[in-house]
């Protein structure tokens, strides 16, 4: 049942507890705002970084120190921001245009990042493969792609269930690295404080590392094109990708000896954003930061945040604090999701109707998907809404396979399918994939090219929540989108020479 585990709903108790407990954090987040916004979310309630607080939450950990705790976010709270509003300006300019299908988004990373997997080589593979993905896909699509990476920040985990038993042992669950340890220990899964500070300079530094690639020429389209990772030489899908490096290189090539400067930014640079759930609330709100060049206030802790399943219901937290921060945001919807409900969700995350602002993120399941996705679009598109629509065919497909979650690569391909051939027929545009995956090479998925099979669940099965796709299956996955894009163009290439003839032939 969703939310039934460790609410904080309407025991109004504990809310006043709650509330109480960080008086004066929060006193202090509305004095020090004299600038308080005024959102026209239909009930005219003001909205400020801690405005949250009055709302019932779910999915946020009760943690033991509530001094501690104070303490944490005090300190947390004179940190630097991690991105510039500035950026998430430009990351909004750019969702505009897939809004209308100029461009499309590779959104992808871990399920749940962990401490224990940070290090420089994991940050490089899969940085790498986002950009083979995102070469792949605009090389088919014909279309700029949106490189947004489940990166530097991707801490937090809501879960369907409070306890995790084994044997005879019932534990509290591991809820991500930024709130508990993932040992089935009862000390590590005790909420500890300090874990936000260790999530906060675990972010700094994988961002760093980020934006030294992209801007440093280490994710410049010249050498995209020529990277290989290890499964490369040895499969169909690496084989496929050098193929089509091949032919970036020749375009290169020509144009190049067509007078372009190889020493050209848009040729040694790339353009890279950050994004992940946003669930643990006290972290996302000592983050979030006023602009000084507009006046509103971003959630410095991505460039992109989205609102999960577990925690979008209409008149809880989670929504009170998405609808006042500026960054552009997501929400995942399932086919629980009610068709009036998400055109209510929608006025108020985004009630200028602005281009950009909003992602729905649909995640069912194909055969939902096939149902359920017209009735959604439908009611949005009757409501005069705009907003980008994207793909998760993740959270729909999981399953247990002799005791692993995992996912079917069918499955996941299935999704997909049915989502552009929804899109296709409704004349809407499918505007871009949500992927858990990694750069390392392992078996937590089933299928795939890769040929990934149940017995093999255990051999590589590294994930600390969900089941990802390795590179050979997430870069298989990318060929599929290409393919989808490029018949799209086709059939509109199609329509305008055949509505030229048309017109030709009336003069
Ligand atoms: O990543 C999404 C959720 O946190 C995850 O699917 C929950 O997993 P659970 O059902 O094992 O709690
Ligand atoms: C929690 C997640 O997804 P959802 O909210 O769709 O279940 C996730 O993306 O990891
Ligand atoms: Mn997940």
């Amino acid at each position: 049942m969703r939310g039934s585990i460790n609410m904080r709903v309407d025991r109004s108790a504990n809310l006043k507890a709650r509330v109480g407990g960080r008086r004066s954090l929060m006193v202090r987040a509305i004095a020090a705002d004299s600038k308080e916004l005024r959102l026209s979310n239909g009930t005219g309630a003001k909205w400020f970084p801690a405005s949250w607080r009055n709302f019932p939450v779910q999915q946020q950990p009760d943690y033991p120190d509530a001094d501690k705790l104070k303490g944490t976010l005090s300190e947390l709270s004179t940190y630097p921001p991690l991105i510039f509003a500035g950026e998430c300006r430009t990351l909004q300019s750019r969702l505009a245009k897939v809004a209308v299908g100029e461009g499309f988004i590779v959104q992808g990373g871990d399920c749940a990042e962990a401490f224990t997997q940070f290090n420089a080589n994991n940050i490089r593979d899969f940085y790498r493969l986002l950009l083979q993905m995102a070469l792949v896909v605009a090389f088919g699509g014909g279309v700029p792609v949106v490189k947004l990476g489940r990166i530097a920040g991707q801490f937090a985990k809501p879960r369907s269930a409070g306890m995790e038993k084994k044997g005879d042992v019932e534990l509290p669950s591991y809820r991500g690295d930024i709130i508990n340890g993932p040992e089935f220990t009862s000390e590590a899964r005790v909420p500890d404080p300090h874990r936000l500070v260790r999530a906060y300079n675990h972010s700094a530094a994988t961002l760093n590392l980020l934006r030294g690639f992209s801007s440093g020429g280490y994710g410049g389209l010249m050498r995209v094109s020529k990277w290989n990772l290890d499964f490369m030489a040895n499969s169909a899908e690496g084989k496929h990708y050098m193929d089509l490096a091949r032919r970036v290189d020749e375009a290169i090539a020509f144009m190049s000896a067509w007078g372009l400067d190889l020493n050209s930014p848009v040729l040694n640079t790339t353009e890279f954003f950050t994004s992940h759930e946003c669930l643990l609330l006290d972290y996302e709100e000592t983050l979030t930061r006023l602009d000084s060049t507009t006046d509103q206030f971003y959630d410095c802790s991505a460039h992109y945040l989205w609102m999960g399943e577990r925690t979008r219901q209409l008149d809880h937290a989670h929504v009170e604090f998405m609808r006042g921060i500026q960054n552009p945001i997501g929400v995942k919807v399932s086919d629980k999701m009610d068709p009036r409900d998400l055109v209510t969700m929608i006025a108020k995350l985004n009630p200028n109707n602005t281009p950009g602002r909003l992602t729905v993120i649909t995640r069912m399941g194909a055969k939902a998907m096939r149902e359920k996705l017209p009735k959604l679009i439908e009611a949005v598109r009757q409501a005069g809404q705009i907003v980008v629509w994207v793909t998760d065919p993740m959270h729909g497909n999981t399953e247990t396979v002799a005791g692993y979650k995992t996912r079917r690569f069918e499955n996941i391909r299935n999704e997909i399918e049915a989502f552009f051939d929804v899109h296709d027929s409704m004349g809407t545009i499918a505007g871009g994939v949500h992927l858990e995956m990694t750069g390392n090479n392992v078996t937590e998925c089933i299928g795939g090219g890769s040929q990934v099979s149940a017995e093999d669940l255990e051999s590589r099965y590294h994930t600390h929540c969900d089941p990802r796709l390795n590179a050979e299956q997430a870069l298989e996955i990318a060929f599929y989108v290409a393919s989808r894009l490029k018949k799209r163009r086709d059939k509109l290439a199609g329509i305008s020479m055949s509505s030229t003839a048309a017109t030709k032939m009336e003069h």
